[in-house]
């Protein structure tokens, strides 16, 4: 949800003028949201492409802006399915790693994405199951 955010862009329109203090956005413009890039922002997050579960520890994501961690949007217009994506997501990864070991001859450098409304990877995911 990190490094490979389901919806890796969103959009919004500007309204009224917003002062960002180096910048301003004006009214009328549209603009996009990069949540991947957000998402891989170094001064962020450290050595950005590393699977570090730790780094969702309370203590860690104290010390770093709400808004670093996004893969749902935030605000008024954020997912509405955000709880009941995550119940899913965690009873379905853990329903099916009890009975399979799931690999890929892909190598995270060679996963080249499709950046979409909703990414998704070229040439599919090559995925085998075994039941353990
Ligand atoms: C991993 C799963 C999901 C991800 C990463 C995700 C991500 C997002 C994001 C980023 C937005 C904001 C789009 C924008 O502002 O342009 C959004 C909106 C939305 N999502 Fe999800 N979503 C997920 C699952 C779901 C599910 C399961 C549902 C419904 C059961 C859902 C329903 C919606 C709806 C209705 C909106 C529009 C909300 C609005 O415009 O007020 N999403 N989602």
């Amino acid at each position: 949800m990190r490094i490979y955010p389901p919806a890796p862009i969103i959009g919004r329109s500007v309204t009224e003028d917003v002062d960002l203090g180096d910048f301003i956005l004006p009214a009328g413009i549209s603009l996009a949201i990069g949540i991947i890039g957000t998402h891989r922002d170094p001064e962020i997050w450290p050595n950005p492409m590393m699977f570090d579960p730790d780094r969702f520890l309370p203590k860690e994501v104290a010390k770093r802006h709400p808004c670093s961690y996004i893969p749902f949007s935030v605000g008024p217009r954020n997912c509405i399915g955000v709880k009941f994506a995550m119940m899913e997501m965690k009873v379905l990864v853990a329903t099916i790693l009890r009975s399979y070991k799931i690999s890929t001859s892909i190598s995270p450098e060679n996963m080249k994405l499709s950046l979409e409304i909703v990414s998704k990877i070229i040439g599919g995911y090559n995925i085998s199951i075994k039941k353990r």
